[in-house]
């Protein structure tokens, strides 16, 4: 099997490549690639790993026809069209915690920058001035600091403000009592924290409710003088309106790293004498750099060479462990979710998936995932785990996981159940040995098959002589049966017959098997 190809299309950490190599990739390292220089080479990579400068858009994903996983070494995603990787079937991961401590401090950096006006004081005196009588500090014992978003970042944060002996206030609508008691922090709303912050720093993500959650309206609610910090990112402050706070003395000092447009080449805060900056440096230490690159480059290859999955931002969790311990279940959960797909015409408006046995002990995602894969590929062939469930969800369907603890006849078993116009339809099966997927029932019927290659279904009267005239049907025709398998409700009644064949079998002896005395259904199945 060849290796999996990885790009690292960021100025990164060189431990990324050395552990890329380490677990069985070939890695290229291209930093700085124009968007139309990745999009005419992205389709060669089943890996891409970046930081913050390389945009993956919905354009770059179209082209990138082998790609598995983007890994961001970092936190923020907003560098990724998540929704498009996602309908790609590409997995999106992110390293949430190895740059959290840095950016931390770089806000701490910030507050303290702001509060002596350091970078004003040094380039003055390194101009030969000494202009000692025109800096008046302050000190931030004592002072309250409000956080937005009280987060991996914001709370390490306040923990550094409490150790200076600040008081901090927090909003942040997911903080609970306890976990502000436990941080040591008042919880507040926001209004609140404007009136009584110092200091206010920023730890949000940029979403629809963030987004200029610093804005004129509110900056005019603030305690006057205020000194604000954002490492967060750009788009949490309206800028303009800050330039006017920053000029009315509203706010006494800001200091961005981060800012709506980046690279930031000109912006209405610039010049101005209480405002410093930064180019977006939040994550810069060495430190970080190498977390961060040891991270994605362990997680990325862990997904690609054994199917592990961590930190991914849209799909569950798979630990390497598990992953050996779900691979038969997968393929028998993609096996039933395909035979449901392709008995069921496609008139499905609901699924459920139940696990039994030693199938409920292991994490239902992933077989729900493997189940709507199999199901959905019925309709595209683009479809795997990761896109499987968005376009179900895209089409409407319910999709239920069910666990039951108790084992029944098997001690493994899943079953899939599909509504349809006719009412619903359930497939199950088990593993046989450790490994081995088996079909164990079908629609009610008790019938044991290994659900592979091309195979034919048939439900007819069960009456004698059945079984010789289809055989002589497919001998005559130049098929030859690989494998047979019977089930019936009763003597008598209907039976369902499997066969599993050594080619397709072509649509006239579909036909001629559908005009065969006592046959209800017939159907080509392929896995
Ligand atoms: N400047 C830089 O280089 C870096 C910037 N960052 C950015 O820092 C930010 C925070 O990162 P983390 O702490 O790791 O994220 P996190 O996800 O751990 O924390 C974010 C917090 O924001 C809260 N939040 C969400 N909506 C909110 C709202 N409407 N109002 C108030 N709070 C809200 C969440 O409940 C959560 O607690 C992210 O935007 C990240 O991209 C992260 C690393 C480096
Ligand atoms: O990679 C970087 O330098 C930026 C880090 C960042 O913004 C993040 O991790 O969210």
């Amino acid at each position: 099997m060849s290796k999996p190809k990885v790009l690292i299309s960021d100025k990164m950490d060189p431990n990324a490549a050395r552990i890329f190599e380490e677990r069985g990739c070939d890695v290229d390292v291209k930093p700085g690639m124009t968007p139309d220089e990745l999009k005419a080479v992205i389709g060669q990579y089943d890996g891409l790993a970046i930081r913050s400068a390389t945009k993956v858009t919905k354009d770059i994903l179209e082209a990138a026809d082998n790609l598995k996983v983007v890994g961001r070494a970092g936190i923020g995603v907003d560098n990724v069209d998540i929704p498009a990787a996602s309908a790609k079937g590409v997995v999106v991961m992110n390293t949430p915690f190895g740059n959290s401590i840095t950016t931390a401090e770089h806000a701490i950096a910030m507050m303290f920058a702001l509060a002596r006006e350091i970078p004003a004081a040094n380039t003055r005196t390194q101009a030969g001035e000494w202009p000692k009588n025109d800096f008046m500090g302050v000190e931030v014992t004592g002072k309250t600091l409000g956080l937005i978003g009280a987060g991996n970042i914001g709370s390490i944060v306040a923990s550094r403000a409490l150790g200076l002996r600040m008081k901090v206030v927090a909003y942040d609508p997911f903080l609970t009592e306890e976990r502000a008691i436990e941080m040591g922090v008042e919880k507040a709303d926001l209004d609140t924290l404007l009136a009584k912050a110092d200091f206010i720093t920023l730890h949000t993500p940029l979403t629809d409710e963030t987004r200029n959650i610093l804005s004129a309206e509110n900056l005019a609610k603030t305690k006057k003088g205020v000194r604000i910090v954002n490492c967060a990112r750009g788009g949490l402050i309206d800028e303009a309106a800050l330039a006017e706070a920053l000029d009315s003395g509203q706010v006494a000092g800001a200091a961005l790293d981060v800012f709506q447009t980046e690279p930031a080449k000109d912006s209405p805060l610039f010049g101005k004498p209480n405002f410093i900056c930064t180019p977006h440096l939040g994550a810069s230490t060495t430190e970080a750099q190498v977390n961060v690159a040891l991270q994605v480059a362990e997680q990325m290859a862990d997904y690609l060479v054994n199917g592990g999955v961590t930190n991914a931002l849209n799909m569950p969790s798979l630990s390497a462990e598990e992953a050996p311990k779900l691979k038969p279940y997968m393929k028998l959960a993609e096996n039933l979710g395909s035979l449901v797909g392709q008995l069921a015409h496609g008139n499905l408006t609901k699924i459920s998936i139940e696990r039994e046995g030693a199938a409920a002990e292991l994490s239902g995602k992933p077989i729900e995932g493997a189940v709507l894969a199999g199901l959905m590929r019925c309709y595209s062939d683009t479809v795997n785990m990761v896109n499987a469930p968005y376009l179900a969800k895209e089409r409407g369907l319910d999709v239920r996981s069910i666990r039951h603890e108790k084992e029944g006849a098997y001690n493994t078993l899943i079953r899939v159940t599909v509504g349809t116009e006719q009412g619903d339809r359930s497939v199950a099966g088990t593993l046989f040995g450790a490994d081995a997927p088996r079909l164990v029932e079908m629609f009610g019927v008790g019938i044991e098959a290994e659900l592979s290659g091309d195979m034919l279904y048939i439900v007819n009267e069960d009456a004698p002589g059945f079984i010789g005239r289809i055989g002589t049907l497919l001998g005559e025709n130049g098929i030859n049966i690989g494998t047979f398998h019977l089930g019936r409700r009763q003597a008598g009644g209907e039976a369902v017959l499997l066969l599993s064949v050594d080619a397709p079998i072509p649509p006239e002896v579909v036909k001629a098997a559908c005009a065969l005395e006592g046959v209800k259904v017939v159907m080509p199945l392929a896995f």
